[in-house]
Order: C-alpha cells, then structure tokens, then sequence
C-alpha cells in the first residue's frame, strides 16, 4: 500500500527559503502532528500539499498519485481545513454541504447522509438551517471541518483545527478525527497545543527554520533528548538544538 502521504526535497522561498528541503513519509492511518514554532514554515508545507502553492523543488505524492503531475486527482483523495474558515455566509450548513459536494460530484443521498451525520457529529444540529453568516468563528470552523469531510477524504490536512474552539467543541473535532483515523483516514495537523499532540498523534514531527529536525513517537523523541520528560521540554529541547545547528551551518557558508 502506497504511504498516504509522502514528499521528499520540498523547497519554497519568498524573500527568503522557508521549506528547506523537507523529506516527509506518512502512513495510511496515521495521525501526525507537526509542531514547530511561529514561522517555522509549517503552513507553507501544508499549503504545498493541498495544492494552494507551487513548490521550488521536491516532489509530494499522495496515495500514490504524483500531487504536483496529477494534482486534480490527488485532491479528490485529501482534504484541506485551514485555520482561517471560508465558508459563504449566505448559505446554511446544510445548504454549504450540499454546494461543497456537488463540486465534488458526490452522489446526492450519500452526500445528504453524511451531511446530517458530521452535523450531528459536530454538534451543529440546531444550527443546521441557520444562515452561517451569523455563527461564531468556533461554529464555522466546524462548518468547513464538515465540508472539507464531505466527500470522504483519505487525507485530512488540518493548520491548527483546534484554535478558539471551546472544550465542547475541541472534543467534538477530536472525537471526528479519531473515528476517521480508526476507519484507515490518515490526519497530518499543526497544532500549538503540546497536550493534543501528546494524547493524540502517533507520530510528532518537529519543524524548526524550514527544516524537519526531529520526528517519531513521544518514546523515539524523549530518547534522542535523553531524559524521561513532557513534550513541551522536548519541543524547547530540540528547536534549541536545531536553532544552534542552523547558525553554525550559516557560519559554515559564510
Ligand atoms: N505568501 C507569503 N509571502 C511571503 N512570505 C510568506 C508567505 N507565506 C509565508 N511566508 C513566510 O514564511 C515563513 C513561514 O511561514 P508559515 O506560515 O509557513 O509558518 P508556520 O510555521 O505555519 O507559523 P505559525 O505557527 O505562526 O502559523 C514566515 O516567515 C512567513 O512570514
């Protein structure tokens, strides 16, 4: 079975490189977190991969399907849920989805049914014939969490789905991405809450200065750093390290 996702070499620049040749390799099934801290260039790889921005250099393949050759194909397989939610204020929830999979051609009944199921996963129900122009930024983000799910995704790519939602709320979406991952749905998120990474991923990967500077299970990470310890004194740990690595290499260059 080809790896849900996997990309090798990815480079951007804009004023400056950003992605500095990233090798990633994800698992069907999996549920990885990318941490890193502000600017590290985590959206930029995710934006790569969604489609939303050409890559320098490097290849990204997903399930299979060369992203950058065949990209209309490879995002029939993934979804993309920003942190930044779009959703038309004019329509109602139910209205959203049914627009949202009609783009992707889904079959009417089963788009229907699924709508009603990630409404009701969601905890949107009493909201569902409501103009999403007057819902909070907590309820749309929930929205476009159901639409980016709506056509049956194998890949669910998330930039910090969890960012102002509630208890009530972050447990709904976590409770959405677990069921997912249990039925062979692989989730890659950025997350800056060290707790869901820690509960949540299988596998952390570490981005630090446009590089992937550390990545495995919490054991693999506690001990490369060496001492048994919480994953926010190991992410301090390794952004230090690749912090101190990156400026010897740019002392190298000079
Ligand atoms: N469209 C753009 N034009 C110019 N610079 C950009 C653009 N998008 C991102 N950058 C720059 O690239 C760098 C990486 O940004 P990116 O958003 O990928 O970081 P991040 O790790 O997701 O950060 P955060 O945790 O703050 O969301 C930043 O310095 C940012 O200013």
């Amino acid at each position: 079975m080809p790896a849900a996702l996997s990309i090798s070499g990815l480079t951007k620049a804009f004023e400056r490189p950003v992605v500095k040749g990233v090798d990633l390799m994800i698992g069907a099934g999996e549920f990885y977190a990318l941490l890193g801290p502000n600017g590290a260039g985590k959206t930029t790889i995710l934006r790569m991969v969604a489609g939303l921005l050409k890559p320098d250099a490097g290849s990204i393949s997903i399930l299979g399907i060369d992203a950058l050759a065949d990209p209309v194909s490879a995002k029939r397989r993934m979804a993309w849920v920003s942190d930044e939610p779009m959703v038309y204020d004019r329509l109602t929830p139910l209205e959203y989805l049914d627009f949202v999979a009609g783009l992707w051609q889904v079959d009417p009944t089963r788009a229907r049914q699924s709508a009603h199921e990630l409404i009701d996963w969601l905890g949107l129900s009493p909201h569902a014939n409501e103009l999403c122009g007057g819902f909070s930024k907590g309820m749309l983000q929930k929205v476009a969490l159901a639409g980016a799910l709506v056509h049956d995704p194998d890949l669910i790519i998330l930039d910090e789905p969890l960012t102002g939602l509630d208890a009530g709320s972050a447990r709904q979406v976590k409770d959405v991405l677990r069921t997912k991952t249990s039925a062979g749905v692989t989730v890659i998120m950025t997350t800056h809450i060290l707790e869901v990474a820690e509960r949540m991923a299988e596998r952390i990967g570490v981005i630090a200065e446009g590089r992937l500077i550390a990545e495995g299970t919490l054991e693999e990470l506690r001990t490369r750093i060496g001492r048994e310890t919480t994953l926010e004194e190991i992410f301090l740990d390794l952004v230090a390290q690749g912090a101190a690595e990156d400026s010897l290499s740019k002392q190298d260059a000079a």
